[in-house]
């Protein structure tokens, strides 16, 4: 055994360029591709195998040797073998006392097993160190240079130097370790993999939810009402003015869905009189997904940005401006300048650049490389004060848009196509 501190001298510093001898057990695709990358970095690299014979697709420079063999040569043995073979380490349990073992495997379900891989391993050879790492990255991903995805690895282990040593190794990968605790996080740490953009599940439904809800309430009003009761076809609005709609809505919604948890978080807190008690689940998990439910607010704000800007070139708008001016001349009336449709009107569009541009600012320093390079309480500031004042100017912006007017037409016009659906059963 020597995980004395001179290895970890050894493994730490840049200068002397032949690191220590890593084994691998296992010469299949993320061993291959694993022992590969080490040996790029400067590892001397054993493999651990069944059968103790080079094939072509090894890293030519690694030897190959019998498990027991090759575990003799290395303080550090990396399992790249499925779980379920896991029990052919038993007969080599005295050769792995005081050996830090990496637990790379990942599972085929969530929760497939009631006990993690990784804690499974370390009950199979209780003398060893077990240590979770790299079952994030893929064999593809460490071949093909780590620009190309993820480059995150998540480790954890009991044992505080072990850990480190891994870590280590994980640096001089090129890869960034990610400190997550004990061997109680494994569990968590294999089903990452096993999930599809777990933190924007929920942004997503939910804001499709919202569209589809706004969809149909203004179809009902722009479109539907005017056809049964003023014969008008409006079905155009289907194209930029509903959407035009929607988007600042759900906007708004989503915006207003970041910053609500945190006060519910707060009433409760004030409500236990302690900050040292868990929150309801769903309360944690809503938590977890703010930024993207930023990013999602963010998104629909922009369309409704874009689809404001082309309102002058539309068809429509154009032949009602014409139309207007017409019937002026025609009448030979002139109608007033009112000033203060004139400050509601500008008020509101400073509102609305104001808010975006906020906005905006939110989501840029939302980016890791961006609130990397900010210290907490900078973050902080940026996050609440400025997206409480985003809120505030959005509102403001949609509400001095005619909010009064567009409830009051609304619910009737809604109110009215539904009593006549209603009619139409019977
Ligand atoms: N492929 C990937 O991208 C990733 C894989 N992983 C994990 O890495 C581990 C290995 O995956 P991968 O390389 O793709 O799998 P492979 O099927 O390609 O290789 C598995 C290797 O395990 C060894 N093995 C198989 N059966 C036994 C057994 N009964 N006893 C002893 N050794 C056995 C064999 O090596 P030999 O013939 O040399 O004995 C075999 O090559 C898995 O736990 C997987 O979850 C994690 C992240 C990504
Ligand atoms: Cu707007």
């Amino acid at each position: 055994m020597n995980t004395n501190p001179s290895n970890i001298m050894a493994l730490t510093s840049n200068t002397s360029n032949k690191k220590e001898t890593v084994c691998i057990f296992g010469t299949g695709d993320f061993g291959r591709a694993l022992g590969y990358r080490m040996i790029q970095s400067g590892y001397s690299v054993v493999f651990g195998s069944r059968q103790a014979q080079t094939s072509s697709l090894i890293p030519k420079d690694a030897e190959v040797l019998s498990h027991a063999e090759a575990a003799q040569k290395a303080a550090i043995i990396i399992i790249a073998i499925p779980r379920q073979h896991y029990n052919f380490l038993t007969p080599l349990a005295e050769i792995l006392h005081g050996k830090v073992l990496v637990d790379v495997s990942n599972n085929l379900k969530l929760n497939q097993y009631s006990q993690s891989n990784a804690e499974y391993l370390a009950q199979l050879i209780p003398g060893a160190k077990v240590v979770k790492a790299f079952n994030t990255v893929s064999a593809w991903a460490l071949q093909s240079g780590p620009l190309d995805a993820s480059r995150q690895v998540f480790v954890c282990g009991d044992d505080k130097k072990a850990k480190q040593i891994v870590m280590d190794i994980v640096r001089a990968l090129g890869l960034t370790p990610l400190d997550q605790g004990s061997l109680l996080a494994a569990q968590e740490i294999e089903n990452y993999p096993l999930q599809l953009f777990p933190m924007w599940k929920f942004p997503i439904f939910l804001s499709l939810g919202l569209t589809a809800f706004f969809f149909f309430y203004s179809l009902t009003r722009d479109v539907i009402y005017p056809y049964v009761y003023e014969n008008k076809d409006f079905s155009f609005f289907i194209a930029i003015s509903i959407p035009n709609r929607i988007c600042p809505i759900v906007a708004l919604i989503l915006l207003a869905l970041v910053y609500l948890p945190g006060v519910l978080a707060a009433i409760i807190q004030l409500y236990r009189g302690t900050k040292y008690s868990r929150f309801p689940d769903g309360l944690d998990k809503w938590m977890l997904c703010r930024k993207q439910l930023g990013l999602v607010a963010l998104a629909f704000a922009f369309l409704h940005v874009l689809y404001t800007l082309i309102i002058p070139i539309r068809y429509y708008v154009r032949w009602r401006m014409n139309s207007g001016v017409l019937s002026q001349a025609l009448n030979n009336r002139t109608d007033p300048f009112i000033n203060t449709y004139g400050w509601l009107n500008d008020s509101y569009l400073a509102l609305g650049i104001l808010g975006f541009f906020l906005f905006v600012l939110l989501g840029i320093t939302s980016l890791p490389s961006v609130s990397n390079s900010v210290n907490w309480r900078e973050f902080r500031f940026v996050q609440s004060k400025l997206g409480y004042l985003t809120l505030i100017l959005c509102t403001a912006h949609t509400l001095v848009y005619g909010g009064k007017q567009f409830l009051n037409v609304s619910s009737y016009r809604c109110l009215s196509v539904i009593l006549l659906l209603m009619a139409r059963e019977r």
